[in-house]
């Protein structure tokens, strides 16, 4: 089976500074592949290199065995959340539309098979209600959830999410993810997942790249999440606990440790 993605002695760098480098890895369809790491460890720049938006330093990266072109079809993309302007000129609905490839279906029926592709996604996503409302005017956790729609919508090969969950309450978090899972394990999408927290994916995830200090691991979340692995990669005494089926990463460095609020200071869950 050709992987969905496969990388070669990949390395990249901005300056003198090396954010991984001689990584290879083959993702495949149907599998959830987290990538964790503190801020500034090259999470998003690995999407970025999976987009065709940033060159590799070293090495190679092909998706569905050939080389990255931008525009793909066979991806879809969930970026880091970012606010639409309140102007933006479009509803729920037509930011939906725009992910659903329309050339699937004849001429004749084309646009009621794409509208009722986005009303299922719609529905999917528990965006009916807004489905009208011009997306400027939606809150944070509402963009994002038509952004996951829209990512959706193709049934793309490739499915990137770049922290899909932040801004998200607690019930739509596990809605979404869920909804992701469905996309990789059910409909056999390979599924790369950016996010500093893999607690609410735990139960999905079958394999991790974790980024740190211009190091990096990739294994089951049970061979990289341990004391040994982490402290290695943070060059620093960290330690792993598991209670009720989660992860909690205690005494990270400071300079890699994002505080929600002070009551979690030192203890960063899942990172
Ligand atoms: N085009 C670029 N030119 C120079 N430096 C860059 C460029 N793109 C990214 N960087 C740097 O590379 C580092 C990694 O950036 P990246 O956005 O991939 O990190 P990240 O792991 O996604 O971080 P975060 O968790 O904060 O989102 C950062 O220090 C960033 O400033």
């Amino acid at each position: 089976m050709t992987p969905v993605v496969s990388l070669r002695g990949a390395g990249l760098q901005f300056g003198q500074r090396a954010l991984w480098k001689d990584l290879d890895v083959d993702i495949l369809a149907g599998e959830f592949f987290a990538v964790l790491g503190p801020n500034g460890s090259g999470k998003t720049s690995f999407l970025k290199v999976l987009l065709g938006l940033q060159q590799l330093h070293s090495g190679t990266v092909t998706v569905a065995g050939h080389a990255v072109e931008r525009g793909s079809r066979k991806i879809g993309y969930i970026p880091q959340q970012k606010s639409f302007a309140p102007d933006t000129p479009l509803r729920a609905r037509d930011l939906v539309a725009l992910g659903v490839d329309g050339h699937r279906w004849g001429l004749r029926i084309k646009a009621k098979a794409v509208n009722q592709r986005v009303d299922s996604l719609l529905d999917l996503v528990g965006a009916s209600d807004y489905a009208r409302v011009p997306l400027g005017q939606l809150s944070g956790g509402e963009q994002q959830r038509l952004r996951v729609a829209q990512a959706l919508a193709a049934a793309p090969e490739l499915l990137l999410c770049d922290e899909p969950l932040l801004s998200l309450d607690l019930h739509h978090q596990q809605a979404v993810s869920a909804l992701i899972n469905q996309q990789c394990h059910e409909r056999n999408s390979a599924v790369v997942f950016v996010t500093h927290e893999i607690n609410p994916v735990i139960d999905y995830v079958d394999r991790v790249l974790y980024l740190a200090g211009g190091r990096f691991r990739v294994g089951t979340p049970e061979e990289v999440m341990t004391t040994e692995v982490l402290s290695e990669l943070y060059n620093s005494r960290v330690e792993v606990i598991r209670a009720n089926g989660r992860i909690v990463v205690v005494g990270l460095p400071d300079a890699t440790t994002h505080y929600h609020d002070d009551a979690h200071a030192g203890v960063e869950e899942g990172h």
